[in-house]
């Protein structure tokens, strides 16, 4: 190993080619900066690599076999699969909606080769567009702090450089959380996964027992379900999806467990053994507070994210993190040191794609181009909508009920909720399941929160949301003509349940 002795100089570092770093690095060496962005694993992070697109990807197979195993339900026989005669075998009127075949018709390995082809092209897209930045130089390592303007970066290829700038941008996101348990380390860790092993699977695991009821374990759940696994969700809280609505969550449970998924709520993991090397056994306790025991082929780890400031030493720089490792900001992005910020989900609060990258347009509109008329955004400016990627989507945007009471004590905050099967377009389709349910404040009329849990959910919530950005009142919605029969035509009825 090389050290070099001198130091590169630079206007602005990138920590991080994240969903907000990577588009801050450009517009930085765009606006005559120059710039350097460093990348310790692969350009545009975890939501192109290991997130967002290769999960859905992923997700779009699972539809696929969701679909053939109910395409008796249309009146079509299986053709993906002719040896199992008339699609009727795989039908849903069967209890265990025939996922043992469908699992016989996936081909696992052609599955990951989608989601590796899709995660390549985007990859080599993002890659291209930085390589060709002008005033923008790409390192490929890991970087830490030596004083608060000067990083050292470790290079892929072995040697050490010294980088230094006036202002400096971390964007280095998070990983999957090891949870402490006894005996996790000692088993066959082939068969413990996180959220990035388990889309490098070459076949259906037998039996999946999934620890976390958040958004992995819930979306990886399904999709394995559906690609014929046997599924086993251990979730500590009360219920799925701790921060939903609990009228919300609970309709969600309802759903995995049609689909044949066991839900354990109130049951936290204690030990992790293998009595067989092929298998792994949790212990938890119970919603009874009994000891009890679940044993299956594989065990996937969904319980939470950690974040990547362990190797930044930013002690030497002086920055601050919280008893978690995220960083604290304020209304701005900057960390407690001035001229040295912090995006996306290093920061701690919502980790979304969507967030990161709108925090480089906060970023954008304060230091590279601020508007001579107006003020720039601020974090607490922002409402901030998502979407579980689970079969129907699960889309929120806005103020939750509880959370609109305790905001607004003294408003008239009322909700409705309607079930999907009062929607023409997810009858027509026969997929009618789920509800929507919308918070608002009476008096004002305006929309304070809505969730669709129903079939393109995500895309009914952006419709809400977009109502909500320009402070619609929700009789606008209520009496606008949609045309008929799509999904949007119910936001004439919803409203007209509110109570
Ligand atoms: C399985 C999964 C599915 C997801 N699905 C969705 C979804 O559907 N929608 C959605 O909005 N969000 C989704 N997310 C969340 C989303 O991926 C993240 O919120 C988003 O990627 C965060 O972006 P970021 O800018 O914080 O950093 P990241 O995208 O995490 O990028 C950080 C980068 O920093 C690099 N790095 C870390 N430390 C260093 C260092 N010391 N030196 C150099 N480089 C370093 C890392 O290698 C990484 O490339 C998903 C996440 C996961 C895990
Ligand atoms: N569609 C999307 O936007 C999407 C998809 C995937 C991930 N993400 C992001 O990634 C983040 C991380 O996702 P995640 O699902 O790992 O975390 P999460 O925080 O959403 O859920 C983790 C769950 O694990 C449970 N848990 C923790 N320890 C446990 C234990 N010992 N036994 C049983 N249950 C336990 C928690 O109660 C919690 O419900 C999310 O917060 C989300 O922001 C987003």
């Amino acid at each position: 190993m090389s050290t070099a002795s001198s130091v590169k100089r630079f206007d602005a570092i990138v920590i991080g080619s994240g969903q907000g770093g990577t588009p801050l690095a450009s517009a930085l060496a765009q606006a005559g900066k120059q710039t350097a962005l460093i990348e310790k694993a692969h350009i545009g992070g975890c939501c192109i690599n290991e997130g967002c697109t290769p999960t859905k990807t992923m997700v779009a197979s699972g539809r696929a076999a969701y679909i053939v195993s109910r395409a008796s339900d249309y009146g079509v026989w299986n053709l993906s699969n002719p040896h199992a005669g008339k699609a009727d075998d795989l039908s849903a009127s069967k209890p265990d909606r025939g996922w043992d075949q469908i699992r016989g018709v996936v081909d696992m390995e052609q599955v990951r080769q989608r989601k590796r082809d899709i995660v390549e092209s985007w990859r080599g897209g993002s890659e291209a567009r930085v390589k060709g930045q002008k005033g923008l130089e790409l390192f490929m390592g890991e970087a830490s702090f030596k004083d608060a303007n000067t990083l050292t970066v470790k290079l892929l290829e072995g040697q050490e450089v010294t980088v230094a700038a006036e202002t400096i941008f971390i964007d280095t996101g998070d990983r999957p959380a090891r949870p402490r348990l006894p005996g996790l380390d000692d088993v066959d860790q082939t068969r413990v996964l996180d959220s990035t092993s388990i889309m490098e699977l070459g076949a259906v695991p037998d039996h999946l027992v999934i620890l976390g009821g958040g958004y992995i374990g819930l979306e990886f759940g399904q999709l394995f379900r559906r690609l014929g696994s046997q599924v086993t969700i251990l979730q500590r809280g009360k219920q799925l999806a701790p921060r939903e609505d609990p009228e919300i969550a609970d309709a969600l449970r309802k759903v995995l467990v049609e689909d044949g998924i066991t839900v354990l709520l109130n049951s936290s993991a204690t030990s992790v053994k293998s009595a067989h090397p092929e298998e792994v056994s949790v212990a938890y306790k119970n919603e009874q507070g009994e000891e009890a025991t679940i044993t299956g082929s594989h065990l996937l780890l969904a319980a939470g994210r950690t974040p990547n400031t362990d190797m930044l030493n930013l002690q030497a720089a002086g920055v601050k993190s919280d008893a978690s490792g995220h960083i604290p900001v304020d209304e701005k992005l900057q960390t407690n040191v001035s001229h040295i910020y912090a995006i996306g989900d290093v920061k701690g609060g919502p980790a979304f794609t969507h967030v990161s990258y709108d925090d480089f347009r906060i970023l954008r509109d304060t230091l590279i181009s601020p508007s001579p008329s107006q003020p720039p955004r601020k974090v607490s400016d922002r409402v901030i909508p998502y979407v579980m990627y689970t079969d129907p989507q699960l889309a929120h945007v806005g103020l939750h009920e509880s959370e609109a009471r305790k905001k607004y004590p003294n408003a008239t905050i009322k909700t409705a909720s309607m079930p999907m099967a009062y929607v023409a377009r997810a009858l027509e389709t026969d997929e009618s399941r789920g509800l929507m349910k919308a918070v608002v404040d009476d008096g004002t009329k305006q929309i304070l929160g809505f969730t669709c849990f129903g079939i393109e959910g995500g895309e009914i919530m952006s419709i809400v949301q977009t109502a909500m950005l320009g402070k619609l009142p929700y009789p606008v919605l209520q009496d606008a003509i949609f045309a008929h029969p799509t999904l949007a035509e119910s936001l004439n009825n919803v409203w007209g349940y509110l109570k």
